[in-house]
């Protein structure tokens, strides 16, 4: 296992390109035109700016959005003092994680000086070059001194995130878990082991949100710190040193309601455990091995509560949950300094959003209800998109309310907004549909399983444990693929097949499928000769008979062919007149989705809102709380055509089959989409903010403009997904890249699991029946 992760490890940094990082512009540079703004000679008038007032910097540069993550090695994770240059991994690994989480551009700076006043120096140097600093894996006590000092002569955040990232996360998880276990902060004992960056500042933390220092009892290599002792103290440790007789850490555990380990590997033993007070909660942060291994703890203390760094257990405590997101903040608003009002308001921040109530979006998001307030969630998931928005927030509006910020923002509302903007790319967007897909696996049938694009996406699929996929095609084809692709796929093992040369079924198929279609022309000869050639109607039938849960179809040959074969088999969801397509475009800003991409020509008022209603239903299960806008050439009644009457309509019928529903109409695609543009034509409009969900009047404007936005912008085009069918059935285009099946098929699964579980959306029938309860 060790070996497995230690080979996949050195892989993911060695292939394709060594490294986590490189460095991408962001302007044009492909003509001489390019080349006179951005170098000699133009480049001398924002250089000769900047010179005259040096705030123009945080416009004209990179420099507003550039962190230097900065270290010298010596104490680089629960590794040691590995060095400069073998630190670099983890330090590329920030910068990754800086940008994957929240924006934030990084240069890691690795420097061989272990001298701290140097260091000071070097850092301090660099305050041109970046917005703000965040030191890294420096030893303890030197790293009181850089941050001091550095701190001192810099006018940009300086942050050790050693100290400081791992005391906000502990102190939001150590408020947390007292109250799982119902315990005041006031009155608990707690063992520190580790007196260096993290433990130190984890304590001074808790001390200023109400732990009595008396309570403390920290440990080192040497053991307990105790006032007069004199081996390798310094006067960081000395202000946590007390007066007792306790000597070693099993005698300052015992009794202890909270340990708290920022050390080394297994400096905690299952005895000392043993000895801890009621329901005891256990931090056991060192990284990569923590102090003491969960299981280890629950042999012998099945009452206590568990926290560690790692990502292989529940409730990570690790600083990733807080330095993207509170130096987004700070940078956002030009934050001279991270005070103490931010890192408060950092904390509240992360425990809230653990505590927070769920709404049903928010669960969706989190694929199911798995994730409640409890001693296996005490602290958000490192992947959890609210704490971009939350954390970033709270420090913003701190530094302001504080007065450090140097840029505030005009409007923190606004400002929130751009945040949630943010995070609706794909990897957020399709992350809660995957986390759901996997808690409980569908059966997806592939129609084209002989296709190249679905085997890659199929190999995929297993490897992200994501669905149980059933390809339709031929056994030789599809080995003879597998094997010259170099996949790993394994029949039976990892995949399902349904020969139609060659396959069992084929009578209880064509029988069944001459059933539901005598009365449409199809006689059992016509039904044979479908089931041996037509792979959509065999993958349909298999959905029909509760074969597979799913199917998946289209990646040749017209959508409305492939629709025609399905729709004959598997019906409407009750209530619903005709099925629609939804496609979501994510791009850097926003995740937009657009409707009737696909299905059907045109529609009438009637038709335009049910489709409305399902495919804002459907934007729900991305954990996105739609914004829906009817589209027109009209602007709110400023032209009398046939397009805006319809919206105009559908409008009326929308509010009344779903008044909880955000949606204004008819407008213009820019009123929809700049809000500052429709505020000045119609100030009233119930839908506030940017709309999220595009519906368009006919076929023919919903694809032309989904097709121009994908084709203009860098976005990531998500589905058709078809929508308003009682199975899950998913009709993809031939254009479709392998991501996109591998989208496309979370999205079958969890439309399967829905439908199973009868979960789907409030719908369109019981909506229906309502208003006509309501008379
Ligand atoms: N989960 C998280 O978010 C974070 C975890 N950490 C982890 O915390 C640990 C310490 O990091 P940091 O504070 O930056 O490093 P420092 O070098 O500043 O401090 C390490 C401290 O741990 C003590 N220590 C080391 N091994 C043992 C042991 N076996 N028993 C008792 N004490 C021990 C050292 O004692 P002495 O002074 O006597 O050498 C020193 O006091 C690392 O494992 C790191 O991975 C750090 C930051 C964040
Ligand atoms: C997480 C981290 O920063 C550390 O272990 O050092
Ligand atoms: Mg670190």
């Amino acid at each position: 296992m060790a070996s497995d992760l230690q080979q996949k490890a050195l892989d993911y940094h060695r292939f394709p390109k060594a490294g986590k990082l490189t460095i991408s512009p962001t302007k044009p540079m492909e003509t001489q035109s390019d080349l006179a703004l951005a170098y000699s000679p133009g480049v001398a008038h924002p250089c000769l700016a900047i010179a005259e007032d040096e705030n123009q910097a945080a416009s004209l540069t990179a420099r507003g959005n550039l962190v230097g993550v900065v270290t010298n090695g010596t104490a680089v994770l629960g590794l040691g003092a590995i060095g400069p240059l073998a630190s670099k991994p983890v330090m590329e690994g920030k910068a990754v994680l800086f940008k994957k989480f929240a924006g934030v551009d990084v240069f890691d700076i690795e420097l061989n000086e272990r001298d701290p006043e140097k260091l000071v120096d070097i850092i301090a140097a660099m305050e041109p070059t970046f917005g703000g600093i965040n030191l890294e894996d420096i030893k303890a006590p030197e790293c009181f001194i850089v941050e001091k000092l550095c701190r001192e002569r810099m006018n940009i955040p300086v942050f050790h995130d050693d100290q400081h990232g791992t005391a906000i996360c502990v102190a939001a998880a150590v408020y947390n878990a007292l109250r799982v276990v119902g315990k005041d902060i006031g009155k608990v004992k707690l063992a520190a082991c580790g007196a260096g960056a993290a433990a130190l500042a984890c304590l001074k933390l808790l001390v200023s949100l109400g732990l009595p220092k008396e309570n403390i009892v920290v440990s080192d290599i040497h053991g307990v710190v105790y006032e007069g002792r004199e081996v390798e103290m310094d006067p960081y440790k000395s202000e946590f040193a007390v007066d007792t007789n306790m000597r070693t850490l099993s005698e300052a555990v015992k009794d202890a309601d909270i340990f708290l380990g920022c050390s080394g590997p297994g400096a905690l033993t299952k005895d000392m455990v043993a000895t801890m007070g009621e329901r005891p909660i256990i931090l056991a942060l060192a990284n990569p091995t923590p102090e003491i291994l969960p299981e280890e703890v629950r042999e012998v203390r099945p009452d206590a509560i568990i926290a560690t760094g790692r990502s292989d257990y529940p409730n990570q405590v690790n600083n990733v949950l807080c330095f993207p997101y509170l130096f987004r903040g700070a940078l956002d608003v030009g934050a001279t300094e991270i005070n103490e009002d931010m890192k408060i308001a950092a904390v509240k921040a992360i425990a809230d959003l653990a505590q927070a109530e769920q709404s049903d979006i928010v669960t969706k998001a989190y694929g199911g209800a798995a994730l409640s307030f409890g001693p296996e969630y005490l602290i958000p998931t490192p992947f959890d998109p609210r704490l971009y928005v939350e954390v970033a927030y709270a420090v913003a509006k701190a530094a302001m309310d504080s007065g450090v910020a140097a840029r505030p923002v005009d409007s923190l509302e606004l400002y929130r907004e751009k945040l949630r903007n943010f995070i609706y790319r794909t990897r957020f967007v399709m992350k809660p549909v995957f986390d759901k897909a996997r808690k409980q696996l569908m059966r997806v049938a592939y129609a084209e399983g002989e296709d190249e694009r679905v085997l890659s996406a199929v190999q995929t699929v297993v490897d992200e444990g994501l669905a149980l996929p059933i390809l339709v095609g031929r056994r030789k084809v599809i080995e003879f693929r597998i094997e010259k692709m170099k996949l790993r796929l394994k029949l039976d093992r990892d995949f399902q097949l349904v020969d139609p040369e060659d396959d069992p079924r084929y009578r209880e198929y064509w029988q069944a499928y001459h059933a539901i279609r005598e009365r449409e022309g199809v006689d059992p000869d016509t039904a044979r000769a479908h089931i041996r050639t037509n792979t959509t109607i065999i993958g349909a039938m298999m959905v029909h008979l509760g074969h597979a849960d799913a199917l998946v179809c289209g990646t040749y040959g017209k959508y409305s062919k492939h629709f025609n074969r399905v729709s004959g088999i598997i019906p409407l969801r009750d209530g619903v007149r005709h099925a629609s397509a939804l496609h979501l475009l994510v791009s850097n800003d926003r995740a937009l989705f657009f409707s009737d991409t696909q299905v059907r020509e045109q529609h009438t008022a009637e038709e335009l809102a049910e489709l409305t209603i399902l495919a804002a239903d459907e934007v729900k299960r991305f954990g996105i709380e739609p914004k829906v806008a009817l589209i027109s050439y009209s602007n709110f009644g400023s032209a009398d055509v046939p397009s805006a009457r319809k919206a105009q309509a559908a409008l009326k019928i929308i509010n009344r089959l779903a008044p909880e529903l955000s949606v204004e109409g008819e407008m213009k695609a820019d009123s929809a989409l700049v809000p500052e543009i429709r505020n000045t034509i119609f100030p009233n409009s119930r839908m506030e903010g940017a709309a999220n969900l595009l519906i368009m009047p006919d076929l023919d404007s919903a694809n032309i403009s989904y097709n121009i936005a994908k084709s203009l912008g860098n976005g990531i085009a998500v589905g058709p997904i078809l929508i308003g069918m009682s199975k899950s059935v998913h009709i993809t285009v031939p254009s479709v890249t392998v991501r996109g099946l591998v989208n496309i098929t979370a999205i079958a699964a969890v439309d399967a699991q829905d439908h199973q579980a009868g979960t789907m959306m409030h719908g369109l029938a019981s909506r229906k029946k309502r208003i006509k309860g309501d008379g």
